[in-house]
C-alpha cells in the first residue's frame, strides 16, 4: 500500500501557490483547496474539456468537484483523504489547464 498522501508543506506552499494563483487558481476561503471557473465557447467544448479530464481523473485516482451550466466549468480541488491541498491537487490542476486549451 502506498504512504499516506500528506498535505502540502508550508515550503511547498510558498513554492506552488504563487504559481497556482498566476494561472488564476484561487484558494477557496476557509477551506484548504484551490478553484477555477473555465468558459468555452458553447456545451460541445465544455464537456470535451470535462471528459478529458475525467479520464484523466479516474487514471489518477483523483476527482475534482465541478460544477457545469452550458459552457462554464467551475472545478475545486482539493484531497479528501488528507483534508486539505496535496501534490495530487497541483498534478491535477496542471493538466487541467493543459486540457482546457485543447
Ligand atoms: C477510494 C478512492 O481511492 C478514494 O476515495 C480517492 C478517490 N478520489 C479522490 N479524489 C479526491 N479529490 N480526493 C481524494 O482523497 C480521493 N480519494
Amino acid at each position: 500500500m502506498a504512504g499516506k498522501i500528506q498535505t502540502l508543506t508550508m515550503e511547498e506552499r510558498e513554492h506552488l501557490l504563487p504559481m497556482m494563483r498566476n494561472a488564476q487558481w484561487v484558494e477557496v476561503v476557509g477551506r484548504d483547496a484551490i478553484y477555477k471557473e473555465f468558459l468555452f465557447k458553447d456545451f460541445n467544448q465544455a464537456f470535451g474539456f470535462m471528459s478529458r479530464v475525467a479520464l484523466q481523473a479516474e487514471k489518477m485516482d483523483h476527482h475534482p468537484e465541478w460544477f457545469n451550466v452550458y459552457n462554464k466549468v467551475q472545478i475545486t480541488l482539493s484531497t479528501h483523504e488528507c483534508g486539505g491541498l496535496s501534490q495530487r491537487d497541483i498534478t491535477l490542476a496542471t493538466f487541467i489547464d493543459q486540457a482546457s486549451v485543447l
